[in-house]
C-alpha cells in the first residue's frame, strides 16, 4: 500500500542529519556528541517550521478580514502589546529579549506584507465584479 498515514512530510530521502564539513577531522566520540545534540535541533527547527506555518495560517484569516473590512494592515498598539510581553517571556525564559523583540518584528512585517497583498488582490477582485 502507498498510502501514507503520518502528518509529518517524509524528508527522510534529502535530508542527511549527519551531514557536516567537520566529517573524518573530529575525535569520533566528540563527532557523535554533536550529532547527539543535533538530533534536537533539527527537531527544534521542525517543530519552528511547524508553529510558524500555523501563525500564517492564522494571521492570513487575519489579513481577510482587514482587507473585507477595509482595515489597516498593521496594528501598531497590537504590536507593542506583544513586544512587551514578548520581552517579558523571553527574560523569563532566558532568551535575549532584544533578539526575541528582533524576531517578532521580522515576521511581523511578513505579515503586513501578506496583508497587503491581500488587501491589493481583493480591491482588483472587487474592481473587477
Ligand atoms: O493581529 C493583527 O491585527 C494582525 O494583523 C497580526 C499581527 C501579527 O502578526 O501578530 C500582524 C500585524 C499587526 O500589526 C499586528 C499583529
Amino acid at each position: 500500500m502507498t498510502e501514507q498515514n503520518n502528518v509529518l512530510p517524509d524528508d527522510s530521502e534529502s535530508f542527511d542529519p549527519a551531514a557536516s564539513s567537520l566529517s573524518g577531522q573530529v575525535d569520533r566520540a566528540i563527532m557523535d556528541e554533536l550529532l547527539s545534540i543535533r538530533s534536537s535541533i533539527d527537531n527544534i527547527d521542525a517543530t519552528l517550521v511547524f508553529l510558524l506555518a500555523e501563525r500564517f495560517k492564522a494571521t492570513q484569516k487575519v489579513g481577510i478580514l482587514k482587507a473585507t473590512h477595509k482595515l489597516p494592515a498593521g496594528d501598531p498598539g497590537r504590536e507593542a502589546a506583544q513586544i512587551a510581553r514578548l520581552r517579558r517571556l523571553a527574560e523569563d525564559a532566558h532568551l535575549d529579549p532584544a533578539f526575541a523583540e528582533k524576531f517578532l518584528n521580522f515576521i511581523i512585517s511578513e505579515v503586513i506584507r501578506h496583508h497587503e497583498a491581500i488587501a491589493e488582490n481583493h480591491q482588483t477582485t472587487n474592481q473587477q465584479a
